[in-house]
């Protein structure tokens, strides 16, 4: 069978409404296969562009039928070019269908960040159904018209459904099996790799798959609700495989096989482990380990097809294991890059355009799977008896080599290396003898009583019993940041009470999970018709509507309550729905959250306000329920740390640009020690800790060594004490600039005065002086000459007691890598006496521009004092005592003392404009002198000559000799004795 590339798409979604509440610039075009994008940052540059087999435009260009189907709009400028979830079905899916049939095993896989599209493309939302269930329903049409045509071929379609998380195999159709450890990945020589024991149900309609597809995303959510996971970071694979029995030519009974799996992968944001945080717990946790294995493996088979000799780490990761055949093996494939439209994603999206060009170069071989029944079930006799007898006296040879993928011993390894490897073999060979035992019986069973078995397994499903009693009793129902998981979990509000509270507690009626839920958390009572709620704590954490319960509290329909830091739920009372006049708005996870941010005290009106300002709404509503889960965690494992958002302008990070961020103050409790996390070391520090209460939740052990400790940072790591921001127009000028300057914190708080000088001097390193008089008109006269100028950091004065070790560092104007002064320890009033040369070869217009109207950022470093007074707290208790209940969260902006830098820079400028008047009131006084020299000489006119030289003397000394030029002589020039002079 000939090789082929894989199929690449690409598929842009429309704005999001926080992206239009927020003017987002679109940075995607589209013409034909050709996808552009452009750095919103660099809006001159060109944009860059990428060719596909499909670029799919599905931005704007549509219009809402009455069903809520999104089809083009033929009247709208991009209706043409519009592609809606129909199409995209023509393109990819029915192409993966055609291909089941002719029995070749298919792979479609989705791509993109958090939120691109993935699961509209794959799954689809509601009347606008994706891939997955429009292939399912077109088997069984197809399925249906061969039976009517009559076709004596037997269609037999089995449906799985599974997960990846943290490199852990769920199988979403029976979620307990395999224990806590998941399913075992195994590798069968035909098959490849696969799951073990997952099940795979037997469907006879259409229906029977959507029944299927429902219990499986609901157990996703309950899954990822107990766990506090974020669906996001988890990968679903969907298995479809079809198989047509019928007689070959020869009259055998045949099988032809088609396996596809539709993978909707985890948001790919920082799969690469060398990311923005640069935070070493990273890749010691195994959050995107999946998918950065993935990228490796794609870049290998790239560079493969290009000839080289490289091997392709398959077995990094259960999801690269799973994918083999659709990567490198015996699979047509087809990859789906789903792209953000926003300027804000701009990085992702175009490392997602590289990502989908790399997958470009893959190619797979693919082979009909067809085969005489007869002959496959006497093979898998003939490797089940080679399989037994491989293992017969416990004597396994673990073969040699380097192969991708296979248990191989290579050269150097330990006796124990080979004894673990022997094992491990072992262990394939008992799974492979197991699972061709079962597809031999599957093989002999006839379809009815495969249809009867899996009839009879379903029948314990209560999905549609739940449907129906939604519509008449109240409900909690779950809001998920993944909308495919909202709506999934039900706890219905019936009888006279029900209690909320962990499943340490007493048994209660709503079991719900996380380090912020107490044992006897909140009830729920029904009284003459109405519902109540209440807290069963004092210091249960208790939201409807943002606001906390502090007291028995009626609850509508459609209150949103928040139990804990994460369990989020819509209450639904369909009486009351049913009866209003006007119908309720639809809630949605963003709007709980910003409701919840709201009430914190923070400013969620989104009206008047900027791009950042609503970029950093967005950030906050996220990080708030984040950080307080991370203060429950920290709380339930004692772990001694506080975590506190505060809002960091670009120049209190001691960066020149970027907007304004959220990041995590953290303190801990017993030694004082404070760090600042960014939002990414944050957020994936925060799931890390969630593991690590999982296992303790589950009575696991979960102590673990600092390297992986979520809650650990390094004492002797240097900190960022805090910045100076240095205006650099005085040396656009040539006048020397010496400031002292406030230096303050992440928080806007002071945290010392700092002395610092920029002296222009010459090539050699001779500072000018006053009197050299050096000084320039105008910026625009440095443009093509030499500029040199000395930085000198001369000391700090008042850095708190609490740092040692001192230095400063910076990046000179000009330069691109920072300077680093020396450290100075055992002071707060450090003194550097640091001084540093630096050139600019040849002065060109940008470093004019830079130099006037920029600045450089000083940032002062220092490690944290140790043998501080250690007192031994309790973190619960020491929390309560801080109320960091109700502090936790800095009202508002109040937190953050903006340094004004206008003001800053007026101070400047002022001092600047200061020494510009004294070097003219100089000059003014040369000419003044000259004319009263010309005037003692009786002269009527000075020679141009003369006068330039004296506006040009760079000193006094200059300027006097050029005075003394203007000859004694008298002439034609004199002037009568009641004359002035004229000078011009
Ligand atoms: N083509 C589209 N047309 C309309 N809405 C879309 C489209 N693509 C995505 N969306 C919307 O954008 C949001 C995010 O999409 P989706 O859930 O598919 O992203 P995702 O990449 O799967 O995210 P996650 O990684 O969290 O699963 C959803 O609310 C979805 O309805």
């Amino acid at each position: 069978m000939a090789e082929e590339s894989v199929k690449v798409a690409v598929r842009l979604r429309p704005f999001n409404s926080r992206e239009k509440a927020r003017n987002a610039t679109l940075i995607i075009d589209m013409k034909g296969p050709t996808t552009y994008i452009k750095d919103p940052s660099a809006p001159s540059e060109e944009a860059k562009s990428f060719t596909f087999d499909y670029s799919y435009w599905s931005h704007d260009g549509s219009k809402l039928e009455g069903d809520g189907y999104i089809a083009p709009d033929p009247g709208h400028p991009n209706g043409k070019k519009f592609a809606d979830q129909k199409t995209v079905f023509q393109d990819l899916g029915m192409g993966v269908l055609t291909n089941a049939w002719d029995g070749f095993n298919s792979t479609l896989f989705a791509y993109g960040q958090t939120g691109s599209g993935k699961s509209w493309s794959v799954v689809g939302y509601g009347v606008n159904r994706g891939i997955v269930p429009q292939f399912c329903e077109e088997v069984f049409n197809r399925v249906d018209a061969e039976k009517n045509n009559g076709s004596s071929t037997q269609f037999e379609v089995n449906f799985s459904m599974l997960e990846i998380y943290n490199e852990i195999v769920r199988d979403l159709l029976n979620p307990g099996s395999g224990g806590k450890g998941g399913l075992k990945v195994r590798q069968h020589p035909k098959k490849g790799f696969y799951a073990q024991g997952l099940t795979s149900a037997l469907v006879s309609s259409y229906n029977d798959i959507e029944k299927k597809m429902e219990e499986g995303t609901t157990n996703r959510t309950v899954a990822a609700t107990n766990m506090n996971a974020t669906s996001s970071r988890a990968h679903t694979i969907v298995g479809i495989t079809l198989i047509q029995k019928f007689k070959n030519a020869a009259g055998e009974e045949t099988a032809k096989t088609g396996i596809v799996n539709l993978v909707d992968l985890a948001g790919s944001e920082r799969a690469d482990s060398t990311g923005a945080t640069g935070d070493r717990l990273k890749e010691g946790a195994a959050i995107n380990q999946s998918l950065s294995s993935l990228g490796n493996v794609i870049s290998a088979l790239a560079e493969k097809s290009s000839g080289k000799n490289t091997r392709v780490p398959y077995r990094n990761s259960v999801l690269t294991m799973l994918l083999k055949n659709a990567l490198g093996g015996n699979s047509k494939t087809i990859m789906i890059a789903a792209l953000s439209p926003a300027d804000i994603n701009y990085d992702e999206t175009l490392s997602t355009l590289r990502y989908a060009d790399r997958a470009k170069q893959i190619k797979t071989k693919a082979t009909v799977n067809e085969d005489p029944t007869e002959k496959l079930i006497r093979e898998l006799q003939e490797e089940n008896e080679r399989l037994k007898k491989m293992m017969e006296g416990g004597n396994i040879q673990v073969p040699r080599g380097d192969g991708d993928d296979e248990i191989q011993a290579s050269e150097g390894m330990s006796e124990e290396e080979i004894a673990a490897l022997k094992k491990q073999l072992e262990e394939e060979y008992k799974a492979e003898l197991e699972e061709n035992a079962k597809q031999m019986e599957e093989m002999k069973k006839a379809y009815e009583d495969k249809l009867r078995e899996s009839q009879e397994d379903s029948k314990a499903s209560s999905l549609s019993d739940t449907q129906a009693k939604k519509q008449t009793v109240p409900h909690l129902s779950n809001l998920n940041f993944d909308p495919q998981l909202t709506g999934k979990i039900v706890y219905f509000i019936d009888g006279d009470t029900k209690t909320v509270g962990n499943k340490k507690g007493e048994q209660s009626d709503i079991v719900l999970a996380g380090p912020s839920i107490m044992a006897q958390h909140a009830v729920f009572t029904v009284e003459g018709g109405k519902i109540f709620l209440e807290k069963m704590a004092a210091n249960a954490r208790l939201l409807m509507n943002g606001d906390p319960v502090n007291q028995k509290t009626e609850v509508k329909h459609n209150a949103r309550l928040m139990f804990g830091t994460t369990q989020l739920y819509l209450f639904v009372n369909p009486k009351e729905r049913d009866a209003a006049k006007t119908p309720y708005p639809e809630i949605t996870f963003e709007m709980a959250q910003d409701e919840i941010a709201a009430c914190s005290g923070f400013d969620m009106n989104t009206e008047n306000k900027s791009q950042d300002d609503l970029l950093l709404q967005e950030d906050l509503a996220d990080m708030i329920p984040a950080v307080e889960e991370a203060n429950s965690i920290s709380q339930e494992l004692d772990k001694k740390l506080k975590f506190e958002i505060i809002i960091v302008s670009s120049e209190a990070r001691g960066e020149l640009s970027g907007r304004t961020e959220v990041m995590v103050r953290v303190s801990n409790l017993e030694t004082g020690y404070e760090w600042v996390w960014s939002k990414n070391k944050f957020i994936d520090r925060k799931y890390v800790m969630q593991e690590l209460f999982q296992k303790y939740d589950d009575g696991e052990t979960w102590d673990v060594p600092p390297e992986q400790d979520p809650f650990y940072e390094n004492p002797e790591d240097p900190v960022h004490i805090g910045s100076v921001k240095v205006w650099l127009q005085s040396l656009a000028y040539l006048i020397e600039l010496k400031e002292q300057l406030e230096i303050t914190d992440f928080r806007g708080r002071q945290m010392g005065i700092f002395n610092l000088e920029v002296v222009p001097c010459n090539k050699k390193g001779k500072e000018y002086t006053e009197a050299d008089d050096v000084f320039v008109d105008d910026p625009e006269e440095l443009v093509g000459k030499d500029l040199h100028f000395m930085v000198k950091v001369n000391s700090a004065r008042g850095i708190p007691a609490r740092y040692t070790d001192l230095y400063a560092r910076f990046i000179a104007p000009g330069q691109t890598d920072f300077t680093e002064t020396a450290q100075i320890s055992g002071t707060s009033n450090p003194n550097w006496n640091f001084k540093k040369q630096y050139d600019l070869p040849v002065v060109k217009p940008e470093h004019v521009k830079m130099l006037r109207d920029g600045a450089m950022m000083v940032q002062i470093w220092g490690d944290q004092k140790s043998g501080q007074a250690k007192k031994s707290v309790n973190t619960k208790k020491e929390m309560e005592k801080l109320s960091m209940a109700a502090q936790q969260v800095h009202h508002g902006n109040a937190n953050v003392k903006t340094v004004d830098a206008g003001k800053v820079k007026y101070m400047m400028q002022s001092a600047l404009l200061e020494k510009r008047q004294k070097k003219y009131e100089e000059k003014m006084s040369q000419l003044r002198k000259m004319v009263k020299v010309a005037n003692s000489h009786h002269k009527v006119r000075v020679e141009t000559k003369v006068i330039n030289e004296v506006l040009n003397a760079s000193s006094w000394k200059e300027a006097e000799k050029q005075i003394n030029k203007i000859p004694k002589d008298s002439g034609g020039d004199e002037i009568p004795k009641s004359g002035a002079c004229t000078i011009l």
